[in-house]
């Protein structure tokens, strides 16, 4: 079967993962799925007697978890969920099914059982659809299982004894995690690893499309006969329907509760033949409606609302108001947006951050986006509305590169520090190690800013001396941005300005993210000015997003608009950055990626002038 983008289906549905693991968490919102998480109070403790198959008993534990968590929340709002997931992993050798040890000695049990043998990891997954009509719930269960064949090696006592002291087996299936220590002691794995570790994503993705993607219209194989009116061969729905244990008779109600259009065949047209409805554009809307998903991260962000929930989450709603001085119900509903976008999760204590918001959204930490973020609210918000306009008449020469616009009030430029500051932050190791540039002995970041990606060289490359040059109106905050004190050794800010001033001397020059605020002829004038600084043997490294069919076309187009709403500089393809560095002396140019987003460029420079 074919697995086509289905995440998106759920969007715009009130999704509750109904378990407390930690994994399947993990799992689900890697994928991109947006749910909150009610964890279970089912006892599992059904009679395994009772099933035919193991994975009949793990099924069925999956689905009266997820139903007790529905029909817990309808009895509180009286209003369910729209879809609540319920998953339960068991392991199984000799007919014996494991679940989690009740202490070390259970655990204990369990290993020494699995040692040097196969054993078969079943997870049951029951997708409910709820519908709460006049005070009444309404469920249509979706249920499979997966399984995965897993091998341990002979494991000797101590070893099994140091794994059982970990701590780790207490809270898993068979008394290991794979995923952590516990892959240690496992010699291969047949089937879906994901499986193993709780949640079977590539199975939970096919339900999905058999529950949201009917087929389209060429997947429709149309049979005609003369004297029988045509009909319509759902070639896929049969596939669908004949898989395990069978979404296939609760779809149409499935697709009743939730509004979206039924997934079989409409009415017939005039020629009596059955035509399929358009796919819902689900896509688009997520397109009209994304300026709000960064309206409601931004304001969460500018509220320091992951700031409270790092220090002191899980909180209440009204807790979080109080702590913002907000109202509660607008506090309330900004929560709900922020674990809808996948930055919050909402437990029966309360909202707490996810480990993204944590890491990049709270305003402290070497990896926070927090000064980007809220460049991006209070500058590039306000410029972009100005994108028609910019449109109509081409970019606007007005403004140039923010730190270097003399206008600009401290306040401005600190806040484009901050933003250059973690993103660089964010990319700089990926920068520094894109080429070995362990040859140079000297570089000078032109530009450096706060010298982040500086610092970063510094410690990549030992014997490495790096020169920050700035404007002196940047260098004097830097200091704000080390609060730990002193700059590493071989780290020096000096302040100038790199098209007037001359430039320290270096082996390696470094422009990152500069050119791409300038205009042609300002960069003939800074290339040529690096270009006469730098010896032969020396070299150049330019950091950019470059405009290149080989990047997914999002990664750039924000950037090709930019320069298109607020500078004169513009967004230029790798082939004109190669030629830039060719025509101002520099030889044997290479490119490397640094990761997704930041394309660098490293040119020799030649012995002959240009
Ligand atoms: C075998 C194995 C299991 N596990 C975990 C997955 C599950 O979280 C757990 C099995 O217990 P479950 O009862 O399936 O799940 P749970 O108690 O963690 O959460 P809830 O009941 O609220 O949904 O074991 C691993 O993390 N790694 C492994 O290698």
């Amino acid at each position: 079967m074919v697995l086509s983008p289905v995440i998106g289906k759920l969007l715009h549905k009130r999704v509750v993962l109904a378990s407390a693991s930690p994994r399947r968490r993990e799992i689900l919102s890697q994928a991109g799925l947006r749910f909150e998480v009610v964890p279970s109070r089912f006892k599992e403790k059904l009679d395994k007697a009772a099933f035919a198959t193991p994975y009949a008993y793990a099924i069925e534990t999956a689905k009266q978890k997820a139903l007790e968590v529905a029909s817990r929340m309808h009895q509180k709002d009286l209003r369910a969920p729209d879809v609540v997931i319920g998953a339960d992993t068991i392991v199984t050798i000799g007919g014996l099914i494991l679940e989690k040890p009740a202490d070390k000695q259970d655990a204990y049990r369990m290993l020494s059982r699995l040692n040097g043998k196969e054993h078969s990891v079943f997870t049951g997954v029951a997708i409910i659809h709820c519908c709460s009509e006049d005070g009444q719930l309404d469920t249509d269960v979706c249920e499979f299982h997966e399984e995965t064949t897993v091998k341990f090696s002979e494991l000797s006592e101590d070893l099994l004894w140091e794994y059982i002291d970990s701590g780790e087996p207490m809270d898993k299936a068979g008394g290991y995690g794979i995923q952590a220590l516990g892959g240690m002691l496992v010699e291969y794995v047949r089937g879906d690893f994901l499986n193993v570790v709780g949640f079977p994503l590539n199975h939970f993705c096919k339900k999905l499309v058999e529950l949201y993607c009917p087929p389209h219209r060429e997947d429709v194989q149309r049979v005609k006969h003369d004297s029988i009116p045509a009909v319509d061969t759902f070639e896929i729905a049969s596939e669908a329907a004949q898989g395990d244990e069978g979404c296939g008779p609760s779809r149409a109600g499935v697709h009743g509760h939730t509004g979206q259009a039924p997934a079989g065949p409409q009415g017939p047209d005039t020629n009596g033949l059955v035509e399929n409805p358009p796919p819902f554009p689900s896509d688009l809307l997520d397109l009209i409606d994304g300026f709000k998903a960064s309206k409601a991260l931004f304001t969460a962000c500018k509220l320091k609302v992951f700031d409270v929930l790092k220090e002191e989450g899980p909180l209440k709603a009204v807790d979080v108001a109080r702590k913002l001085n907000a109202s509660v119900c607008g506090t309330g509903r900004l929560l709900d947006v922020c674990v809808a976008l996948g930055l919050l999760e909402k437990t029966d204590t309360g909202y707490g951050n996810t480990q993204l918001a944590s890491r990049h959204l709270a305003s402290e930490g070497a990896c926070s986006l927090h000064g980007f973020v809220a460049y991006n609210d209070e500058h590039a918000w306000t410029v972009f509305t100005d994108l028609e306009s910019a449109v109509r008449q081409g970019p606007r020469a007005a403004a140039g590169r923010p730190a270097e616009d003399p206008s600009q009030s401290r306040d401005q430029r600190l806040r484009f520090m901050r933003a250059m500051h973690g993103l660089t932050q964010l990319t700089a190791r990926q920068v520094a190690t894109a080429f070995d540039l362990s040859r140079f002995a000297s570089a000078c970041d032109l530009g450096g800013c706060t010298g982040a990606l500086a610092r970063e060289l510094a410690r990549e490359y030992p014997r490495l001396k790096v020169t920050v040059f700035d404007l002196p109106e940047v260098i004097e905050h830097v200091s704000s941005f080390h609060p730990e004190g002193r700059q590493p050794e071989r780290l020096r800010f000096v302040p100038g300005d790199f098209f007037k001033d001359d430039l320290p001397d270096a082996q390696l020059y470094i422009l990152s993210r500069i050119l791409h605020d300038w205009a042609d002829d300002r960069v003939h004038e800074l290339l040529s000015r690096v270009s006469r600084s730098c010896k032969p043997g020396g070299g150049l490294l330019v950091v950019e997003t470059a405009l290149d069919e080989r990047r997914a076309a999002r990664a750039s187009l924000p950037a090709a608009l930019n320069a298109l709403v607020r500078a004169q500089g513009r967004e230029r393809s790798l082939a004109e950055y190669r030629s830039l560095l060719g025509q101002h002396g520099f030889r044997d140019v290479q490119v490397a990626q640094a990761g997704d987003r930041l394309d660098v460029v490293l040119g020799t420079r030649a012995s002959s002038a240009p």
